[in-house]
């Protein structure tokens, strides 16, 4: 629905909570549409949640409406909550090297508008992809990183996230390990596409991995960018059957149909607010 808002909430679970919210919102004169929730352990556990309802009456005072659930809700049940509304648009970057076919998956899933967002920018460390990304109307930023300047690299994309207001990253293929200072800069907010089905092969070259140890499967995983190298909280993941037919040219075809795909999930479910992160797990809520 365009006219859709959600609450995300993550607090101590206890009784009541879903009776809270819903009251909350019925008083409000909203019309709950969807309402997923789960709880790490209902002895004093934590709890999930998100609810999606109408905006019709929202948009007359998002700030009243705000102030009133933190006090009279998310206050007393010690709540982490955000507000999302369907016609936001996250302004978001796209990270690419060499390969572009997680890169265009996004931006035509991003053109027919089922990623609703706006996408910024496009950097990459080489300059092959400009005339395909220029014909998007995205702007395209050649940032190579020489060798022991990386640093320097970083300075500049950070400059230009920066500069328009990014508020989601996500690398689409982008073979640099960010550096701690980078990735504080934007925590749980940078999205990755690893090619293995992590905690399989991580680090460079997963499919020359995958072969020489002989596997039957191959995968894709999708998951928040923390300091450690693909460590981070998994969002998505996707496997295909393989079989000692496939050398590594065939492993790397098939493997980049799953990335397309689980990139495209992820920010897709990320956008609409439904991952949510907990501790290096996350939760997330089905569509
Ligand atoms: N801080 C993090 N940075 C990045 C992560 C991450 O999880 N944490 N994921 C990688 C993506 N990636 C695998 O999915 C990956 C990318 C690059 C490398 C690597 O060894 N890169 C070398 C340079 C290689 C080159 O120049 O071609 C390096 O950065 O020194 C390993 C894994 C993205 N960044």
């Amino acid at each position: 629905m365009e006219g859709e808002a959600r609450l995300v909430i993550t607090c101590p679970d206890r009784p009541g909570i879903v009776a809270a919210v819903s009251g909350f919102l019925f008083q409000s004169g909203a019309n709950i549409t969807d309402l997923q929730q789960h709880s790490t352990d209902p002895e004093g556990g934590t709890f999930f949640m998100r609810v999606a309802f109408d905006t019709a009456h929202l948009l007359l005072d998002r700030k009243a409406f705000t102030e009133r659930f933190q006090e009279e809700v998310a206050g007393p049940f010690r709540m982490a909550w955000r507000l999302g509304l369907e016609k936001d648009r996250p302004r978001v970057a796209l990270l690419v090297s060499r390969q572009a076919h997680a890169l265009l998956e996004l931006l035509w899933r991003w053109r027919t508008g089922e990623l609703k967002a706006e996408i910024r920018l496009v950097v990459s460390n080489h300059p092959d992809h400009r005339d395909e990304v220029e014909r998007f109307g995205i702007p395209y930023h050649h940032v190579p990183v020489e060798k022991g300047r990386k640093e320097e690299a970083e300075e500049r994309i950070l400059a230009l996230l920066e500069e328009e207001k990014v508020e989601l990253v996500v690398l689409a293929r982008y073979m640099q390990i960010l550096s701690p200072r980078f990735v504080e800069r934007y925590p749980m907010r940078i999205i990755n596409i690893h090619h293995s089905f992590l905690p399989a092969f991580a680090g460079a070259d997963p499919y020359r991995q995958a072969y020489e140890r002989g596997v039957k499967l191959i995968g894709a995983t999708a998951h928040y960018v923390t300091e450690e190298l693909d460590q981070g909280p998994i969002i998505e993941q996707d496997v295909v059957r393989v079989s000692h037919r496939h050398g590594v040219a065939e492993l790397r075809r098939l493997g980049r149909e799953l990335e397309r795909a689980v990139l495209a999930r992820a920010v897709k479910w990320h956008l609409e607010d439904r991952v949510l992160v907990h501790g290096n797990r996350t939760v997330v809520f089905s569509e």
